[in-house]
């Protein structure tokens, strides 16, 4: 079994999502599981909400999932972090792979935040959003976790003691075992190989090389690519009828979000601002927000937000500071998700990894059925035929996705 320890909830459903779609039988955990899964399962993915806290509690966190899944038999192991390498100026990425690589025993860890389908590439170790490099991309203003530089090789530096050396395109396209070569060469100290990718076929020789190392690091990409390597079939998850009551919450500033929020209004459904600055308090934010919430038609999808354009983020946070305001936000936004549920709402989508973190908290949610996709690295979440679930990273989907999304009736 592969286990997949994700640092965030969205990051969990992309990888889920992505060994789902190699054909894998997957199984998707919030948290730490409680117990070994009581069925057979090829991917076991766990996700966390470990990204923006401390080092230490991310590192304690993510060991104490290692060893339950080892428990439960997993042979190799996978850090799925962000494809945009979102992590605090403290960073958690390069302490956390630290740890598991000392837990797992191994020398030479591959990774790369490529994830190509996404839009994310790395050449010459610098990663790209789409045409531009990362600093220069829209996560240069991310709320928690903003990106100010796009060398994945400095970006891991700067959080870890140990040495780091680049794969190089030239060597991840090489036809002889020039590859394998460099990976398992001097394996016996501790380090990191970046690794370039700017297509899937780069990762497919990457997950080739690795095939019989037991730990990886990356994003959706070399995890699919690692699937698809042992997989070697596709099938897709069959279509499930959704639960009818749907509302969306978004918490989520990214310019994807923002223009998805833009066409849920423009639709014409019901919409609702929660505004941390004229309200401080999340219990105020959620008994107004659920006044409003009913009021609204049953038989129509409500959206629920609080993301800003960057400028009027930076107006809150100078007033509020940047932990204070996400913590109230993701307070009320976890408490009014849980409300909507005992409101009778069968289907709920959330807009932020964080978001989404704390939605899954509200609600209390464990263990889940990877469904099909309502977008490339967003499926749908099932438990048992009630409830279903859909958690966006906020850079992912096109447009239209929340309407699709709380007015689609199958997946
Ligand atoms: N109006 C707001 N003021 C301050 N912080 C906010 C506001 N709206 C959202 N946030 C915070 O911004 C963060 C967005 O992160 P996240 O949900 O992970 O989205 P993404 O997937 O785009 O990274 C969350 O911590 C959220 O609480
Ligand atoms: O790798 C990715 O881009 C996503 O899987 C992911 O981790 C997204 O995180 P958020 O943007 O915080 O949702």
């Amino acid at each position: 079994m592969i286990a997949v320890i994700a640092d965030d909830v969205t990051g969990g459903t992309d990888a889920a999502s992505a060994c789902r779609g190699a054909g894998l039988r997957t199984l998707l955990s919030f948290g730490i599981p409680l117990s070994p899964a009581d069925e057979v399962v090829n991917v076991h993915v766990v996700a966390l909400k470990t990204r923006s806290i401390p080092a230490q509690d991310a590192v304690r966190q993510t060991l104490d999932a290692a060893r339950v899944l080892l428990e439960a038999g997993a042979d190799s192991f996978y850090f799925k972090y962000c494809s945009t390498f979102d992590s605090t100026a403290d960073g958690n990425i390069g302490p956390v792979l630290d740890a598991l690589s000392d837990l797992l025993n191994v020398g030479s860890v591959v990774t790369t935040p490529a994830a190509p389908s996404h839009g994310r590439t790395v050449y010459r170790g610098y990663l790209f959003v789409g045409d531009k490099l990362l600093a220069e991309s829209h996560m240069r203003n991310h709320p928690l976790t903003p990106m100010r530089d796009s060398s994945v090789l400095r970006l891991l530096g700067a959080q870890t003691a140990r040495r780091i050396t680049m794969l190089d395109l030239p060597v991840v396209r090489d036809d002889s075992d020039l590859l394998q070569q460099k990976i398992t060469d001097g394996s016996t100290c501790p380090r990191y190989l970046v690794a370039d990718a700017i297509c899937d076929d780069d990762l497919r020789r990457l997950a080739h090389a690795i095939r019989n190392e037991r730990f990886a690091a990356g994003s959706a990409g070399l995890i699919s690519a690692i699937a698809r390597e042992r997989a070697r079939s596709e099938a897709a998850p069959p279509a499930l009828p959704l639960p009818t009551r749907s509302a969306v919450v978004a918490g989520s500033c990214s310019e994807a979000t923002l223009g998805q929020i833009a066409a849920f209004k423009q639709a014409g459904f019901p919409w609702y601002e929660l505004d941390v600055l004229a309200t401080p308090n999340p219990e105020a934010l959620e008994a107004d927000a659920l006044a409003w919430f009913d009021r609204t038609p049953t038989d129509q999808p409500a959206l629920i937000y609080s993301s800003r354009s960057p400028e009027e983020l930076a107006k809150i946070q100078a007033v509020l500071g940047v932990e204070r305001s996400a913590q109230i936000i993701e307070h009320a936004t976890a408490e009014i998700a849980a409300a909507l549920v005992r409101r009778g709402v069968g289907r709920i989508v959330a807009a932020g990894g964080e978001t989404s973190g704390a939605v899954v908290k509200g609600l209390k949610l464990r263990t889940g059925l990877v469904g099909r996709e309502a977008a490339l690295g967003v499926p749908w979440i099932h438990f048992g035929d009630a409830f279903a679930i859909l958690l966006k990273s906020g850079n992912f989907g096109d447009r239209d996705l929340l309407v699709r999304a709380a007015t689609q009736t199958t997946t």
